[in-house]
């Protein structure tokens, strides 16, 4: 029997060695095959259109490549999809990397604003397999900080980029580079939260709402459930577009001005792009009384100083914002009735008091910020503590959220990443682009 048990041992191992290499073979060739399968025929890589996915085997590799050039920073997101023919793609992986200031700080002196460019896109080179690269969509989308420069400042800024980008090894258009508008940045982003909670291919789950809180803009994007949004919401507010082959009527508004860093120069009473004259200050009932300091936004250095002590500065403060969110904001009871997902300075605010954990995440309520905002405010009144803007932050947050529409008992998501992709307009975007070039079959 022993002498039996030994060869057929062997004899198993040996199968199993010769399906494990036939696998990774198999697996090996289908991943790297496909892409040259797609691009037949596309020896050029400054066309206007990638060929057809005209696919010989199982499935495709591919990546897209998104900047992010945000008010406050610029962002890569290198993606990796796999494709089986008529499938929705598969997102595999994200590789992201940061650098600050935004491009908008580089509009007096535009060629400083090629060297961060650059590094990110060694990034892009480091990632992205040589042999993809002239395949490989290379794009930039500007938001807020651009939108809210002078035009011929935004353009010099762009027209470098895209000088860098067409000297790059990576797959480009003539509309590589551009200012997104604020209403494909919100859609963008439903797409991403959507596509990451699982609910843009399986219909029968319910779509989720997105919160995006900026710099300088701010969006709320949403699918709504009833026709009766639809109908009642102010012209611009509706936008139908396809993805994936549906079609999508969402409800998606940007509000150019109420990013976060905006809306402190706004409750500060200061105006975007214009310096102080010699010896003004600007005096908000949202610092902490008798507190000075400068503040730097948007290149301009500002001396901002707190009231006078007296008055309760939740109070004081919460009137001065709700008069500049007074007629700002479009309110929609029908956010209520749905699940939501927030991110950026929403989750930098709730993460810093300790609303959510700063690595995972979580949840909370609008009252949850506003108590936030009532207890950070209280201890303002004594002195200012790290952040000098907390007070002024979780006020402006838990206000906008209820003139949004947002009751206060509603719940939010708060999240960075989700699958270890991060939660921005940027993959959204990708997919669009990548439907635009016709790479994606489905
Ligand atoms: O891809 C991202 N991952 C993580 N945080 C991001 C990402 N994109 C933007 N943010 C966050 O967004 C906030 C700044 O917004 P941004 O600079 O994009 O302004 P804007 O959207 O008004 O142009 C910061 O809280 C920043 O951490
Ligand atoms: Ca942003």
């Amino acid at each position: 029997m022993e002498a039996m048990k030994i060869p057929k041992l062997f004899y198993g191992l040996g199968i199993f060695a010769c399906v494990a290499i036939y696998v990774v073979y198999i697996k090996w060739h289908v991943d790297s095959k496909p892409i040259s399968a797609i691009t037949e025929g596309a020896t050029e890589n400054r066309r206007d259109e990638l060929d057809h996915p005209t696919l010989t085997t199982d499935h495709a590799v591919f990546y897209g490549i998104m900047f992010d050039a945000g008010s406050t920073g610029t962002r890569i997101h290198i993606f990796k999809f796999t494709q089986k023919s008529k499938e929705t793609p598969k997102l595999t992986h994200e590789t992201f990397k940061a650098l600050k200031p935004g491009l908008s700080a580089y509009a007096d002196d535009v060629d400083k604003s090629a060297q961060g460019i650059q590094e990110l896109l060694e990034v892009a080179k480091d990632e992205v397999p040589m042999e993809l690269w002239k395949f490989t969509p290379l794009v930039l989308k500007a938001t807020a900080g651009l939108r809210l420069l002078p035009g011929d400042k935004a353009q010099k800024l762009l027209d470098k980029v895209k000088e860098i980008f067409q000297a790059s090894p990576f797959f480009v258009r003539d509309d590589c580079v551009s200012i997104m508008n604020g209403t494909d940045e919100g859609i963008s982003a439903w797409i991403t939260i959507n596509f990451l909670t699982g609910s843009l291919n399986a219909s029968r789950k319910r779509s989720v709402g997105m919160l995006d809180l900026g710099g300088g803009s701010t969006q709320m994007t949403f699918l709504p459930i009833t026709e009766i949004t639809l109908q009642t919401s102010p012209a611009g507010h509706i936008t139908s577009f396809q993805m994936f082959n549906n079609t999508y009527k969402l409800y998606s508004y940007s509000y150019l001005g109420l990013g976060l860093m905006s809306a402190r120069l706004a409750i500060l009473g200061g105006i975007e792009g214009q310096a102080l004259k010699e010896g003004e200050e600007l005096i908000s009932p949202c610092l902490s009384p008798g507190f000075q300091c400068e503040w730097e936004h948007a290149e301009i250095v500002y001396r901002i100083k707190g009231q006078k002590a007296g008055e309760h500065l939740y109070e004081s403060c919460a009137n001065k914002v709700a008069k500049l969110l007074y007629k700002k904001v479009h309110k929609t009871e029908a956010v209520k009735d749905l699940d939501f997902y927030a991110f950026s300075y929403y989750y930098d605010c709730a993460a810093e008091v300790g609303l959510i954990d700063k690595g995972k995440g979580g949840s909370l309520t609008v009252s949850d910020f506003e108590i936030a905002a009532k207890y950070v405010c209280k201890t303002m009144e004594v002195k200012p503590g790290d952040n000098p803007f907390l007070c002024m932050d979780l006020t402006y947050i838990s206000l906008l959220l209820q003139e949004l529409g947002f009751p206060k008992s509603q719940v939010f998501q708060l999240a960075r990443k989700i699958d270890n992709v991060e939660t921005s307009w940027a993959l959204g975007a990708t997919f669009h682009y990548l439907d635009s070039l016709h790479r994606l079959q489905y």
